[in-house]
């Protein structure tokens, strides 16, 4: 529906104990935008995309897809909708191949499930998909080596290849380049630019690099203890007396300056 936002969030808030983790957050996320989602350590981040996503229920408020409220979803009903999110390395399956790994993310967008019909008709079509997703992270040549022997930077990617391969129309980042070396970096950007380029993607990445917000940001939402304290294009957002703060503390703390 034109004017509709794809994902939104509308006074979302959990509490843990008597601490409001995320509150009273509204923010609403438009198809063909990249927006990145910024904060001191312990802001929420994490925990919006985890209200987002549906790993965990929202205490108040509601969460939208295309306009649908989709609150009391379960994670894997949401993913099924078209949210994917990559998780961080628990959903990978160690004991099997690189490839056997994207081929089950394939299957699962195309539900052919325990139909050996239908999944022999579709196998050559599942492999090739596998292999494009594979090709897009840098990965294709590790196809064959198990999953839990993978270096913890490829590991890094062939989560972004399984999410690649759910297709999902809302994507969500959380920290995608943490953990791998520097000549890794690229890949992801370059993926992640080229899946913006499409224009069709709703792209939420929680980011600390500053240099990675820089380039591929559209919108900076920031959040400060739970809150939402600044949402808008990156310039303006940067350049606002409460991002100064926030990272300046950071920066106190911090022996990385390029750390929001
Ligand atoms: N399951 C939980 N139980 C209790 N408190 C939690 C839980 N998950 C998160 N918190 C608390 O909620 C707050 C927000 O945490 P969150 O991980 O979302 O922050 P973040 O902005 O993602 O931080 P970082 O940049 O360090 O990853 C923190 O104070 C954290 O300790």
């Amino acid at each position: 529906m034109a004017g509709t936002p794809a994902l939104a969030s509308r006074g979302l808030g959990i509490r843990f104990g008597g601490h409001a983790a995320v509150d009273d957050v509204s923010a609403a996320f438009e198809a063909g935008t990249l927006t990145a989602i910024v904060g001191p350590n312990g802001a929420g981040k994490t925990t919006y995309f985890n209200l987002l996503s549906g790993q965990l229920k929202a205490s108040a408020g509601a969460v939208l897809y295309k306009g649908e409220d989709i609150t009391r979803l379960s994670a894997a009903q949401r993913t099924a909708r078209g949210i994917g999110r990559a998780f961080q390395l628990t959903n990978l399956f160690p004991r099997l191949s690189v490839a056997e790994n994207v081929r089950l993310a394939v299957q699962s967008r195309h539900r052919a499930g325990f139909n050996m019909l239908a999944l022999w008709r579709q196998r050559a079509d599942l492999i090739e998909q596998a292999q494009a997703c594979l090709e897009q992270v840098g990965l294709a040549a590790r196809r064959d080596d198990l999953a839990a022997k993978l270096p913890h930077g490829d590991k890094r990617k062939l989560e972004v290849a399984m999410l690649m391969a759910l297709e999902p129309e809302v994507v969500m980042f959380d920290e995608p380049t943490a953990g791998m070396g520097v000549d890794e970096v690229p890949v992801i950007l370059e993926l992640i630019r080229r899946l913006k380029a499409r224009g069709d993607k709703t792209i939420l990445l929680v980011e600390h690099k500053m240099d990675v917000i820089q380039t591929l940001a559209d919108r900076i939402v920031v959040l400060h203890n739970g809150r939402l304290v600044a949402d808008g294009r990156p310039a303006e957002v940067m350049a606002s007396s409460i991002v100064q703060e926030a990272y300046l503390g950071v920066r106190r703390k911090s022996k990385e300056p390029a750390h929001v």
